[in-house]
């Protein structure tokens, strides 16, 4: 087996609501660069963790971890819309290797997921079919969440999977860093947007667009006095991607949910990602290395924008 990770954050507001020219150019290039590096690896298979946001998954059966077996893109956010090239039996070991080594996940047949897994799927390969992939939802968006020690131990027990296979594997986590965009919450929801959380799937061309609106309007006043949400925290992203190049994964063991959320925002949780993809190659190679390809704070695209690579040591 051989191995190579990419974490990225992703944005709703990509061709929606733009930085300056200048910075759009510069994560253009890092992107490149990253699908650069995927192209000459040429995986055999794709392990992605991703977050939900409200498009697969709702309250009313709202797992922690979901490992699907068959995914469709809904096409959100200008991302491409149908099915991802699921490696539908592979999916199947990896559920049971998981179960079998106590990590409870659970399984779908059928996952719509959305721009949080699809974007960076699009950006790293250029298509949701281009290689075999395996998605793992890992719940992010809609509290309560299983703590950050679980989400650890998912990456590693997905790592000993990874290292049983005798393929190329590109491991990616997309999401975070600092943020927080205008996603409801269901405490203290009025009835109609808590029906939604609840069983708002395949909602109209009206309902998505009035959304995405909404988003857009957020992107817009993001980081001035205007804005409702938490700021982009430069230095809570800093600090976690020093934990992840220094290799101190098991700090993530004290991470604190409720301190997080205030510190960096709520969707700052799609970070999970990251740590289950960098849990996952430290368990696959007995440690990795890391470097940072880029940060920087983009309140146009309501994201601590951050990439990483890292493989075997
Ligand atoms: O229903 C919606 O579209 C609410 C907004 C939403 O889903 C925003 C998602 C934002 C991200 O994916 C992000 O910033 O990570
Ligand atoms: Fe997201």
């Amino acid at each position: 087996m051989t191995i190579m990770l990419k974490c990225l954050s992703h944005t709703p507001l990509r061709g929606l609501n733009d930085p300056a020219p200048e910075v759009t150019a510069e994560v253009d290039a890092v992107l490149a660069r990253a699908r650069a590096d995927v192209e000459a690896f040429d995986p055999e298979l794709i392990v992605i963790f991703a977050p939900d946001h409200y498009n697969g998954l709702f309250y009313d059966l709202m797992p922690p971890f979901v490992i699907a077996t068959a995914a469709e893109s809904v096409g959100d956010y200008m991302t491409m819309h149908g099915p991802l090239s699921v490696a539908r039996d592979l999916a199947l070991d990896l559920t049971r290797f998981v179960l079998d080594h106590d990590v409870d996940v659970s399984l779908s047949h059928r996952l719509q997921v959305d721009h949080g897994c699809t974007q960076t799927l699009e950006e790293l390969t250029g298509s949701l079919t281009r290689y075999p992939v395996i998605p793992i939802i890992i719940n992010s968006v809609a509290p309560p969440f299983a703590p950050y020690r679980r989400v650890r131990r998912l990456g590693e027990v997905v790592g000993q999977f990874i290292a049983t296979l005798d393929k190329r594997v590109l491991v990616v986590g997309t999401g975070g860093l600092s943020h927080e965009p205008p996603v409801p919450l269901l405490e203290g929801a009025p009835e109609a947007i808590g029906e939604f959380l609840i069983c708002g799937r395949n909602p109209t061309p009206e309902a998505r667009a009035a959304r995405q609106e909404r988003t857009i309007a957020a992107g817009k006043i993001y980081g001035t006095d205007l804005s409702a949400q938490t700021p982009l925290n430069a230095e809570w992203d800093q600090a976690f991607i020093d934990l992840l190049l220094g290799g101190q994964l098991d700090a993530v063991d004290d991470f604190s949910i409720e301190d997080i959320s205030k510190e960096a925002g709520r969707s700052t949780h799609e970070v999970r990602t990251w740590v289950a993809a960098f849990a996952a190659l430290a368990a696959a190679r007995n440690g990795y290395t890391a470097r940072r390809d880029y940060y920087r704070p983009i309140n146009e695209w309501i994201a601590g924008y951050g990439v990483m690579s890292a493989g075997p040591r």
